[in-house]
């Protein structure tokens, strides 16, 4: 049997970038030969096998037919009579239809590196079709490497629009769709990806709230790289998609694309930043309400989410005014309060207006 390195790894190691894990492909061998030889399989649908001592994943070579709708429509053939080279042909792109030999020798029947060369992403084969999932990887994989000049190729922005239009992307589980959303916003730019998949019409068949927002307020696409270029985390970077949406629209939108917890909160925090007066505001009371209002005496959290976006959005003098506040107002506690013999309910009373008093003079400050 022989091993070859595949996929990524290969790809990233010509374009000498980190290479994150290792992808192996086996030809000539049987799973009953794989599983002597120490090796545990793992894979559901395909012939996967996890390597003993490095955990790394070998698979053995196939081909792949469709005969049916969606993710789980299609045969797979793998015996240790298929070639190295039909398992190359059934991948999504050329860039990753690259493979190496125990030699460092690569075999490279569909011309990656001509494609690396010329900083292209394109199908290999018809049998690109064959996986829906391929529209959003290549949208990703667009923004990954927008950045080093990459785009896609026309024949395979026809495919991207064909499978689109099939409405194949409506077998995709929303498993399989996040996955590629997430690894989408870790890009320098991932308004590519979202760009990409509009042309292509994609973003109007998977999340339709989100095709709107996408024509009413453009600009979001900006404020999204702005936010992957500053390092912020994904949530974040992710909240950024709702830039200048009405709060009924937002909500819609977080329902909609059923978030995980913690991007949720960031949409929340962006809607609250939209949607508050007081946060542009200068006056004193109005930034004590607006602390209670969002309970940032107790869950600072959702607080300073929303000043990080007003800082990324440029509002940084208010951003600061109101950081400064909170951390001042938050210096007296009730404790010292009671430790001066001032009891019950006069506790809170004199604890507000203690606070309110320090942010007056923050803001009197601010304002000379
Ligand atoms: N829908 C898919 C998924 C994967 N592959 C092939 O399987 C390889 C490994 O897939 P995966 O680990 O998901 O992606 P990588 O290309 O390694 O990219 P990343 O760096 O994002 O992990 C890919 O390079 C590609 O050859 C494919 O053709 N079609």
């Amino acid at each position: 049997m022989q091993v070859y390195l595949v996929g990524g790894a290969v790809r990233d190691e010509l374009l000498n970038l980190f290479v994150k894990d290792r992808d192996w492909v086996v030809v000539g061998a049987t799973p009953e030969q794989m599983e002597k030889q120490g090796f545990r399989p793992v894979g559901k649908d395909f012939p996967v096998f996890l390597h003993p001592q490095t955990h790394e994943e070998y698979a053995l070579a196939r081909t792949e037919r469709k005969d049916g709708k969606g993710y789980k429509g299609f045969t797979v053939i793998a015996s240790p009579e298929v070639t190295l080279e039909e398992d190359l042909l059934r991948r999504d792109l050329t860039i990753n239809a690259i493979a190496k030999d125990s030699t460092g020798q690569l075999i490279d029947p569909y011309k990656g590196q001509e494609d690396l060369n010329n900083k292209l992403l394109r199908a290999v084969s018809d049998a690109f079709n064959e996986d829906p999932l391929r529209v959003l990887r290549t949208a990703r994989f667009a923004a990954r490497f927008a950045y080093l000049g990459f785009k896609v190729e026309a024949g395979t922005l026809e495919k991207m629009c064909q499978i689109t239009a099939s409405g194949e992307l409506g077998y995709l589980t929303a498993e399989r769709v996040w996955v590629e959303v997430e690894k989408a916003l870790t890009a320098q730019t991932p308004s590519v990806f979202y760009k990409l998949l509009a042309k292509v019409g994609a973003v109007e068949k998977l999340w339709p709230v989100l095709a709107k927002q996408l024509t009413n307020n453009p600009d979001c696409l900006n404020w999204l790289d702005k936010a992957a270029q500053q390092a912020f985390s994904l949530p974040k970077r992710f909240a950024l998609l709702g830039w200048g949406a009405k709060p009924v629209f937002l909500e819609e939108l977080v329902e909609h694309l059923s978030l995980p917890k913690e991007y949720q909160k960031h949409l929340k925090a962006l809607l609250f930043m939209q949607s508050e007066p007081g946060l542009t505001s200068l006056k004193a009371e109005e930034i004590m309400q607006l602390f209670d209002r969002l309970d940032a005496w107790r869950q600072p959290e959702l607080f300073n989410a929303v000043v990080e976006l007003m800082e990324l959005t440029q509002a940084t003098h208010q951003a600061e005014l109101l950081k400064n506040s909170l951390q001042l107002a938050r210096s007296i506690s009730a404790k010292d309060l009671v430790a001066q013999g001032i009891k019950g309910p006069e506790v809170g009373v004199e604890l507000a207006k203690l606070r309110l008093k320090k942010i007056r003079e923050l803001v009197n400050n601010a304002n000379q």
